[in-house]
């Protein structure tokens, strides 16, 4: 895990005060998150993708994770040095390297009004939270679809915009070429939730649940049976299994396990509650992002599409998993 809090005179803060900081914020992180994009994928395409075990439970790191931290440290670090950012990977923060300063503002993103109480926000109030590859098992394994880049931005301690960008969107599709793979999406809590997607409706005939394929566990699996689901879609990457709830695939994201940390959630949580839906962990608490928040989503993580449906699942997980003290908030 990677800190970096730069602390700023108050005279230096009211010569840059920015009042529109959180739209261009969210702009730069649509635009590195775009450019990441075209990283993982010359990584991929040129085939040594640079494991190393990270230690734990099927915790790796490629050449995709490390490069395209730098790529979104190096842009968010140079144009906004008063925010904090917290980044996956230790080291790769893009200081030592050439890596280009990406000065592009998402013209969809500043094209929109962003809500009154998301002016002004100063510097201090902000945390950035990046997973710059998440999915990183299934980048190894093939499963092109399962990967995300994830930026969130949280305010107060809250997540408030994100941008979740699928780098191998659409690679099955034999009418697209490499350069026209991939999407980002992208949100803001008070705005809404915008990019090239599609929202299902959810089908009222059956219970789909969506969970992990690489870090099952017994507690993961009995959560999931007490909530009796027709189907168990097993995907990797919080940012995916975000999406898969997001478009309509499954009803519920559902992980009674304290292995996800804050940078898988805060970009996915902002999309999926500026859509009207709900994260939090399996106890019912959200999730706090400020500087100081404790990095492991230690209660676990349960994803909804709305209030109503999210108390239904919390009210399902079954007690020995509610008082297993190794998932505790
Ligand atoms: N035990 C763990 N150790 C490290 N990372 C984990 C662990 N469990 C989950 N994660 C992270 O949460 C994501 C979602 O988990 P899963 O795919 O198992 O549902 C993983 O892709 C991984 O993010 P990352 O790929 O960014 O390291
Ligand atoms: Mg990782
Ligand atoms: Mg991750
Ligand atoms: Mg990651």
């Amino acid at each position: 895990m990677l800190r970096v809090t730069k602390t700023v005179t108050l005279r230096t803060l009211s010569r840059t005060q920015n009042p529109g900081l959180l739209q261009d914020l969210t702009a730069s992180c649509v635009t590195v998150a775009d450019e990441s994009a075209v990283l993982i994928r010359k990584i991929f395409k040129n085939g040594d993708l640079g494991v190393i075990d990270k230690g734990g439970l099927k915790n790796f790191q490629t050449e995709g994770d490390r490069a395209v931290q730098r790529l979104i440290l190096k842009t968010l670090k140079t144009k906004y040095p008063q925010v904090t950012i917290i980044g996956e990977e230790d080291g790769d923060d893009g200081e030592a390297g050439d890596e280009k300063v990406f000065d592009a503002l998402a013209p969809e993103v500043m094209d929109k009004k962003f809500p009154e109480d998301l002016q002004n926000v100063a510097p201090e109030r902000i945390c950035i939270w990046v997973d710059p590859l998440d999915g990183t098992m299934e980048f190894i394994d093939r499963m092109l679809h399962h990967v995300t880049i994830l930026i969130g931005i949280a305010v107060d301690g809250k997540a408030i915009s994100g941008v979740v960008n699928q780098p191998f969107f659409g690679f099955d599709d034999e009418s697209k070429k490499p350069d026209q793979w991939g999407r980002s999406i992208w949100g803001v809590v008070g705005l809404g939730s915008f990019g090239p997607f599609e929202q299902k409706p959810l089908p009222k005939d059956k219970k789909i649940i969506c969970t992990t394929r690489s870090h099952a566990s017994h507690d993961v699996n009995a959560c999931i049976e007490a909530m009796k689901p027709d189907e168990i879609l097993r995907q990797g990457g919080a940012g995916n299994k975000v999406l898969r709830v997001i478009e309509g695939d499954a009803h519920a994201y559902v992980f009674a396990s304290p292995g996800t940390k804050k940078w898988d959630t805060c970009a996915p949580e902002a999309v999926l509650v500026a859509m009207g839906g709900a994260l939090t962990d399996m106890h019912g608490n959200v999730m706090a992002y400020d500087k100081n928040a404790k990095v492991p989503n230690s209660g676990g993580v349960l994803a909804t599409i709305s209030p109503d449906t999210q108390k239904w699942y919390l009210e399902h997980v079954p007690q020995t998993v509610r008082d297993n003290p190794q998932l505790q908030p």
